[in-house]
């Protein structure tokens, strides 16, 4: 029997999601219609990935999914957002049910852990791409943002970085490190944790926040020079997992941390004044943000230390950039 494209909507896309209250209408018309709660601001992020850039042919449709809605999710993470709704764009080559079902199921998963509920799309024909945009509130005026670094702000990191770069480099066989290592590893570049608790507890905390995608360098740069500020960054301090530490020589550690991306931990800055006030939110926290710097007012220069001396990476490229 013929499988058309509005079988493939309604039969994957269609009823499995969480309802919620503010979804006036979802999936089927020519557009969603949403409420908004009062007094909330709109924070809205799109992101792509497209087979051969963003993942390989091995990837599990139920990991593409995933890490579709994660990479947005920490895009609203980075703003201090609630995550609410999500819209997927989707071009397959073919209507393979297996693959939907994969697919379907990864989606349903973290749209029913962050309670977010899929409102539309669009499928196409085409080479393996897919799209999410995703949407979410903050109380009106207190999105966190790339530009409000200042001199003296203390710098975090939310976790450990590297592990997905370091995964890939393996998965490419650029390096080889233990079953066990690579299993975790593995887990971080296909399940990314978007760390969507921690953004919203960091609004009226934190003075900036960008989330890892390209790289700490890359990533903390944007910072940088949308806040007109420098940075000093020990990089003694970067918080690297057992299987990098076991698997790979301090300096190639270092050197996935600072630029393999793909990781989605929150890079941020805390003022001096909210410091104490950071230190009780995070007592109750699962997530132990490390202080690896602070900023300063060198305008858009970045400083690595190592034992306080300037610390030069070995790899050329400082982050992943689409285009060179
Ligand atoms: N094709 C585009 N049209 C309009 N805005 C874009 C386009 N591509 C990226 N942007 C915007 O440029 C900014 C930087 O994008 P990007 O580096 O992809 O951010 P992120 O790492 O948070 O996904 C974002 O505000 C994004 O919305
Ligand atoms: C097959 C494969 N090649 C390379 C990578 C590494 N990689 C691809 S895109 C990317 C950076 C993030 O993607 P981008 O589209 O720049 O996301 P954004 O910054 O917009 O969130 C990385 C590290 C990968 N994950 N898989
Ligand atoms: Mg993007």
């Amino acid at each position: 029997m013929a499988f058309g494209e509005f079988d493939l909507i309604d039969n994957y896309f269609t009823h499995r999601w969480p309802q919620r209250d503010d979804v006036v209408l979802g999936v089927g018309d020519d557009g969603a219609v949403l409420a908004l709660p009062q007094g909330a601001e709109l924070v809205v992020a799109t992101d792509t990935m497209v087979s051969g850039v963003h993942f390989d042919e091995q990837t599990p449709a139920r990991a593409i999914a995933h890490k579709v809605a994660a990479v947005n999710l920490s895009d609203l993470a980075a703003m201090g957002a609630e995550p609410a709704w999500l819209s997927l764009a989707l071009t397959l080559p073919e209507a393979d049910q297996d693959w939907l079902n994969g697919f379907s199921h990864g989606l349903k998963e973290i749209c029913d852990y962050y309670g977010c509920q899929l409102i539309g799309g669009d499928t196409t024909k085409g080479p393996l791409t897919v799209t999410v945009t995703a949407h979410g509130f903050v109380p009106a005026g207190t999105a966190l943002r790339r530009d409000g670094a200042k001199p003296g702000d203390w710098l975090f990191v939310s976790g450990c970085i590297g592990d997905a770069g370091l995964a890939l480099a393996v998965q490419q066989q650029r390096t080889t490190i233990s079953d066990a290592h690579y299993r975790r590893v593995l887990e971080r570049l296909y399940f990314p944790s978007p760390r969507v608790a921690l953004g919203q507890n960091l609004r009226e905390i934190a003075s900036s926040a960008i989330d890892i995608s390209d790289g700490l360098v890359a990533d903390l740069k944007h910072i940088l020079k949308a806040s007109n500020v420098g940075a000093r960054v020990d990089v003694d301090e970067l918080p690297l997992s057992l299987a990098m530490t076991e698997s790979v020589a301090a300096d190639a550690a270092i050197d996935y941390a600072l630029s393999s991306g793909d990781d989605y931990e929150l890079c941020f800055t805390v003022p001096e004044s909210r410091r104490g006030v950071f230190d009780t939110v995070l007592a109750h926290h699962p997530a132990k943000p490390i202080c690896i710097g602070r900023i300063t007012n060198e305008a858009n220069t970045l400083t690595l230390l190592r034992n306080d001396e300037p610390w030069f990476s070995q790899r050329e490229r400082e982050g992943y950039d689409h285009f060179s």
